[in-house]
């Protein structure tokens, strides 16, 4: 698989820098303050997992990243750039698979819809469509409507139209939780695989702490009211990930507990 390999900038350079970002619901008395001086560091083939207590604000964090929400203070570059909206080098996955996709329209229409901005003609939009859907395992599958396919199989053509649109950055908010166990293993191997094939940046929002583990590079800690970066971890398992052989690394049972103990003191 090569798809856009070539198109992402070099493993380790910067790709996202954040700075004393704070961000708020409502004004005045009624203001309810989110997030406040959150700092956070993305380099280009990262893979990145954000945890927190449930309602600390890591769907909020994301929506500012993506540009979908535009924070009360602090900077947000993207490649060099301060953002101020949605950015394309961003792509969202969201866990609602069945709200993002469009049902009326065939998965390959579905992933080549957004390529239209780009200016594609229609031949190259159908091309790139039907690659990035052989990418994500759904070869063939580009005439099928996604009522006709299972949630797993639905949640890769939104991952498929995140990378068609050849994102740099793909955000996603809980992508795996309206699934079924294993299906949810099969996807995060999956975004794995994107990863050290594609070398796709992932920011992934998640309440599962051996979800966070098994996949990132850096797990990014949130908490505390308002939220801000409390811990950073390494996760160090390589490029070599396996559902039981990580999950049994004395690493991974340590690196669990540190996380646990931090949001247990929230
Ligand atoms: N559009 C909104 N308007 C007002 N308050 C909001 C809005 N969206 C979220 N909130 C509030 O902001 C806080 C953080 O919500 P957010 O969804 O970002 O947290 P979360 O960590 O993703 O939650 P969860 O763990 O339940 O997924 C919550 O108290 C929520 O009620």
């Amino acid at each position: 698989m090569q798809l856009q390999a070539d198109a992402q900038p070099e493993a380790g350079t910067q790709l996202m820098k954040v700075r004393g970002m704070s961000m708020s619901y409502g004004f005045g008395a009624s203001e309810n303050k989110i997030l406040e001086d959150l700092n956070l560091d993305v380099a280009s083939g990262e893979f990145i997992s954000i945890v927190g207590p449930s309602g600390v604000g890591k769907t909020t964090l994301l929506r500012c990243l993506s540009g979908l929400l535009r924070p009360k203070a602090g900077t947000i570059e993207v490649s060099g750039t301060v953002i101020s909206g949605p950015h394309p080098d961003l792509a969202v996955v969201f866990q609602d698979y069945s709200r993002s996709l469009m049902p009326w329209m065939t998965t390959r229409d579905n992933v080549a819809f957004p390529l239209q901005g780009k200016g594609m003609g229609k031949v190259e939009r159908n091309r790139v469509a039907d690659e990035n859907l052989a990418a994500v395992g759904l070869e063939g599958q580009g005439d099928k409507f996604p009522w006709e396919m299972s949630g797993g199989m639905q949640q890769r053509v939104a991952i498929a139209r995140a990378l068609a649109y050849n994102a740099k950055v793909l955000l996603m908010d809980e992508p795996f939780a309206s699934v079924d166990a294993q299906t949810r293993f099969d996807l995060e191997d999956l975004v794995i695989k994107l990863k050290q094939e594609l070398g796709v940046t992932i920011l992934l929002v998640t309440h599962d702490i051996d979800e966070a583990l098994y996949l990132a590079d850096k797990v990014v800690v949130i908490a505390e009211k308002p939220a801000t970066v409390v811990d950073e971890i390494i996760t160090g398992f390589g490029e070599d990930r396996d559902q039981l052989a990580t999950k049994a690394d004395p690493r991974f049972a340590d690196a669990r507990a540190r996380i646990m103990h931090r949001l247990r003191k929230d």
